[in-house]
């Protein structure tokens, strides 16, 4: 038998059909199809409620490499294009953890081709993510700092679990700057007051603190959270799909076009940025702090 998931009864899992097959991977029977595990992103396809769940899986904080986010990106291109499916979770495989946000060592001492190739997997991961025809909903299980912040804000709606964990873009307290489409997207979320306040100190909230900006939609305890996505998801399916993609594309589009329309420059400023003296400094100073913090 498979081992329980979080979140999730074994009663559950059990009434839907978890079974380990020969290759040693978790699938459903029946109306579940698993079409990619070996990787750091796992998409569990529930064919019967056209709803997809993608999961993180790159332990211990699913920091977001060149890797991870060329397969988010693949994954989110091929749910986008399977005419069954309806609705997306974005979640965590990874315990206490959404995502760590970018993977630091892909910005520190990298080479330029390197920053370039690993800014335009990210732009192509959000650009999927946010101009998504799907509903889509964050279940936060844990930290969710910087990257992981703007993958949940991408969605249409989150919950996040109660406790210890934290969610926003603490970017500036690395020395570095949020790219004015993480600014986007966060002002659409939250209003210019509190982006204004959030970015320059680099706040990180709590699950409750999150929620009174408007961060987050919905604080549960931790075994809740999939259940709470699974019954929002409910009413969300009942409105008509065009309806409701229309309606979220004219939201949305200005804020993709804007980013479309510079690419290249994009992912080339950010090569500049990030390869300046001063920025490596901080970047090497906060890498320490954080190795520093388990001594
Ligand atoms: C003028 C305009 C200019 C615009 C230019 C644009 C430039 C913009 C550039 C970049 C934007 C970046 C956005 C980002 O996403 S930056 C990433 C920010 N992330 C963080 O600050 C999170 C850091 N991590 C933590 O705070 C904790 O790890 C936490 C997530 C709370 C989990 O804590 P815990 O469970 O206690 O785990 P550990 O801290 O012990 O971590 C375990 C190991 O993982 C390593 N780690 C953690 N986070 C990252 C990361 N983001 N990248 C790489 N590695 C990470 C950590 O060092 C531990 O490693 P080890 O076991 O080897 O010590």
């Amino acid at each position: 038998m498979a081992a329980p998931m979080r979140g999730m009864s074994v009663l559950r899992q059990a009434f839907q059909g978890l079974v380990r097959p020969a290759g040693g991977q978790v699938c459903r029977q029946v109306q579940h199809r698993c079409y990619s595990t070996p990787g750091h992103v796992q998409v569990d396809m529930n064919s019967e409620t056209g709803v997809a769940t993608v999961r993180l899986n790159r332990p211990p904080v699913n920091s977001l490499n060149l890797d991870v986010l060329t397969e988010l990106s693949i994954a989110l291109e091929k749910l986008e294009t399977d005419k069954s499916c309806k609705a997306m979770v974005l979640a965590s495989a990874a315990p206490g953890i959404f995502s760590a946000g970018l993977d630091i060592l892909e910005m520190y001492q990298s080479t330029p081709e390197r920053c370039v190739a690993f800014w335009r997997a990210l732009q192509d991961a959000w650009l999927n993510l946010y101009g998504s025809r799907l509903i889509t909903m964050a279940a936060i299980e844990g930290h969710s700092p910087a990257g992981g912040c703007l993958l949940a804000m991408s969605c249409d709606y989150r919950v996040m679990a109660e406790g210890k964990f934290q969610i926003g873009l603490n970017e500036t307290k690395l020395g570095i700057v949020a790219p004015f489409w993480f600014t986007d997207v966060m002002l659409n979320t939250i209003g210019h007051r509190e982006t204004e306040k959030a970015l320059q100190l680099g706040a990180l909230y709590s699950a409750q603190q999150a929620l009174s900006i408007g961060l987050v939609d919905k604080v549960v305890p931790l075994a809740e959270v999939m259940p709470t996505v699974e019954g929002e998801l409910k009413n969300w399916l009942q409105i008509p799909a065009a309806a409701r993609v229309i309606t979220k594309t004219s939201m949305r589009k200005a804020v993709l076009d804007r980013l479309r329309s510079q690419k290249e420059k994009d992912a080339q400023f950010f090569a500049d940025f990030i390869n300046r003296d001063s920025v490596q400094k901080s970047l090497g100073m906060y890498i320490a702090s954080l190795q520093k913090k388990k001594n």
